[in-house]
């Protein structure tokens, strides 16, 4: 899709309903001269002077606009007219994993290791640019046409240069630090990486419990269990042990990740 300065809605032929998020809808596209499909995200500007959010979205564009990964979304472009704003976004054409994981139940260590390995690519690659996305869950990341992962949606990411204090999404998949409300830095990422790595094996978070108070507790103490079924490599467990470590300077870092032998063994090098 060519860059050009000002686009507009016209500049589109609306598609299919995609899905809904944060503050709008999102639908399938096609931008009129390139025939290029895009998703097109809908954002209320009502919404977001409901919710104060107008800096919020402008840091996630500006981060956003900045990267360039080929697991992480693209954001090509984004407008607004006088009740919306617009995201013109990478599409992902086999939609979100988190509707494959419960389909699947749990992942095979080969798909799960293929992701693990992408989102620790994408991760230093965002890391690299100071750039924490803080909320990784299966509900923000897609697949693309050839089964991909495309991580989505830094609404909640930040530049990492100041430690950061703000609480955000589900509690399931936040690090102790962010979690006892401390100061975090990128490493809140790993600990996510630790908890996504045990869901697509077992198809369930580590520390679920039956209310969030439960699921902070066990978060605090690393109330790590590792059911009998599914068979789970001796591997893949070394790996989430050293990924869910309560001292976040103790976590394995990013490199060390795409390293590890249950990676190595297991992951597809076609991502
Ligand atoms: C479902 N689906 N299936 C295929 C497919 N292909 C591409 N995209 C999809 N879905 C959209 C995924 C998103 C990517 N980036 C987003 N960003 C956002 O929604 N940002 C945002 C909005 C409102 C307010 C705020 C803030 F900051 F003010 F809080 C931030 S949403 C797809």
């Amino acid at each position: 899709m060519a860059a050009k300065e000002e686009w507009s809605i016209s500049d589109f032929e609306i598609g299919k309903f995609i899905g809904e998020g944060k503050f709008g809808k999102v639908y399938l596209a096609r931008e009129k001269q390139s025939g290029y499909v895009v998703a097109l995200k809908v954002i209320f500007k009502a919404k977001l002077e409901k919710y104060r959010s107008h800096a919020h979205l402008r840091r996630e564009i500006e981060i956003q606009h900045g990267l360039n990964h080929p697991n992480v979304l693209r954001l090509f472009a984004w407008f607004h007219d006088e009740t919306r704003v617009f995201l013109v976004l990478e599409y992902a054409a086999r939609g979100e994993l988190y509707k494959l994981l419960k389909s699947l139940h749990h992942f095979s260590e080969k798909r799960a290791a293929t992701y693990v390995s992408s989102l620790a690519g994408a991760l230093a690659y965002c890391h690299e640019k100071h750039v924490i996305h803080r909320d990784i869950k299966p509900e923000n990341l897609l697949l693309d046409i050839e089964g991909r992962l495309k991580i989505a949606d830094f609404g909640w990411a930040v530049q990492s240069n100041a430690k950061r204090h703000t609480m955000c999404g589900t509690i399931d998949y936040l690090a102790p630090e962010m979690v006892e409300k401390k100061e975090h830095d990128h490493a809140v990422d790993n600990w996510t990486l630790g908890i996504l790595c045990y869901e697509f094996l077992y198809g369930v978070p580590p520390f679920e419990a039956e209310d969030e108070y439960g699921t902070f507790r066990r978060i605090m103490k690393v109330d790590l269990k590792f059911p009998s079924s599914p068979a789970v490599s001796v591997e893949a467990k070394d790996l989430i042990c050293k990924l869910l470590v309560k001292d976040s300077s103790k976590r394995l870092s990013l490199q060390k990740i795409l390293k590890h032998p249950w990676i190595v063994t297991h992951a597809d090098p076609s991502g």
